[in-house]
Order: structure tokens, then C-alpha cells, then sequence
């Protein structure tokens, strides 16, 4: 898809590649010394994290796994339904690991407080997350985040892994879309 087919679609450019990929240096410097020396998994969800994973992943100088679970709570829409549903689980057995979840985005919390308590029943030494966007005024239920990219208004957005209806993923930056797109 050529950008400029998607420019008619956006409304608002919220955060520029540019603007991602220092934060991303950042996230990376912390991680790499909040683990040094420590075994690390990082987990991606699948498909949103796709992005923020191979970039973050990237510049880790850390011998880091990495292993992907897909889950869904939005389906097609605009809104979480809450009901969380495993696409795919794990390949990796967690007894004993230090877990990194990351994520493209926290929106209700819904999806990532249910993840966290799930991956913490199968006895992990650590489960922190690492999120690209966290939507403070959203937020449903409260998530206990060690790594957060940006703060960002309660409005949908889409690119850098962030999709509608499946589409927008690939954009490199994250813009809010133009109302005749919903319609
Ligand atoms: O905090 P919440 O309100 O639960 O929302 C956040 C979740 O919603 C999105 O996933 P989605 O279900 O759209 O799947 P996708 O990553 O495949 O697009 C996003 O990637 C997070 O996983
Ligand atoms: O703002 C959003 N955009 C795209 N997908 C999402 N999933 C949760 N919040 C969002
Ligand atoms: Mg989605």
C-alpha cells in the first residue's frame, strides 16, 4: 500500500517515526540495564506488537529470547469487548524466567491485566511489560507497567502495528483517522 492511498484516511499524526524511534533507544537502554546479566523473554502479542517487538528487540544488546501468543479482545472494532480470547499460546515453557510482554498499545487495560495474571500462573521468576502507547484516561482497570513509550489522548489510533479493521499496521507512524473512514 502506497502511503499517500492512506493520507485521505488520516485525520491527525499523533507521534512521527522519528519520535518512536528515539523513545524505542530509550526503552532499549533501560531494559538493557534493568537486565543485565539476567536471563530475558521477551514476549510479543500478537499482531499489534509486531512493530514495537522487532524494533525494541533490535536494539537490545541482550541476548534476549524472543517467543509471540496472539490474543483478541477487539475483533473488528473500535472498542474492547473485555472477553479475551488465546489465538495461540506460547511455545516456551515459563518456570523460572524473566518475562518482558510487549505491546503496541494499553488502551481499557483489559487485555493486559488478564494476560499478566495468566502468564504469572505458569511460575515465571519476573512478568514486567514494555508498552508503545498507554491511553491513561481509558484505562478500565489498572496495569502495573515498567516501560512505557508515550501517554496518548483517549482517541483510536492506528499504525505502527495498530490496526482497524485490520488495516493501517504498516504505517511508521501513529495517526488518528479522518471520521469518514467509520462511516
Ligand atoms: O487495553 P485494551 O483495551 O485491552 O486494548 C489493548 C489491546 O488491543 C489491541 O489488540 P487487538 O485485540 O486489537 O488485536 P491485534 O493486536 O491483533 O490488533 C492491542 O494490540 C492490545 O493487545
Ligand atoms: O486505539 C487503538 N487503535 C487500534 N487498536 C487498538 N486496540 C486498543 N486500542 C486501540
Ligand atoms: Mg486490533
Amino acid at each position: 500500500m502506497d502511503q499517500s492511498d492512506v493520507a485521505g484516511d488520516l485525520a491527525n499524526i499523533l507521534l512521527t517515526e522519528e519520535e518512536i524511534s528515539a523513545k524505542l533507544d530509550e526503552l532499549a537502554a533501560k531494559i538493557d540495564a534493568d537486565y543485565a546479566g539476567q536471563d530475558l523473554l521477551l514476549v510479543g502479542v500478537l499482531k499489534g506488537a509486531v512493530m514495537a517487538m522487532a524494533d525494541l528487540a533490535r536494539r537490545l544488546h541482550h541476548p534476549v529470547q524472543m517467543d509471540w501468543m496472539a490474543v483478541s479482545s477487539y475483533g473488528s472494532g473500535t472498542k474492547s469487548s473485555g472477553v479475551v480470547r488465546i489465538l495461540k499460546d506460547l511455545d516456551a515453557d515459563l518456570t523460572g524466567r524473566n518475562v518482558l510482554i510487549v505491546e503496541d498499545i494499553i488502551d481499557s487495560g483489559l487485555t493486559l491485566s488478564w494476560l499478566v495474571a495468566n502468564l504469572r500462573s505458569r511460575g515465571p521468576a519476573s512478568v514486567e511489560i514494555a508498552t508503545m502507547l498507554r491511553k491513561p484516561d481509558a484505562a478500565k482497570v489498572e496495569v502495573d507497567v515498567r516501560y512505557v513509550g508515550f501517554d496518548i489522548p483517549n482517541e483510536f489510533v492506528v499504525g505502527y502495528g495498530l490496526d482497524y479493521a485490520e488495516k493501517y499496521r504498516n504505517l511508521p507512524f501513529v495517526g488518528t483517522l479522518a471520521p469518514h473512514v467509520y462511516s
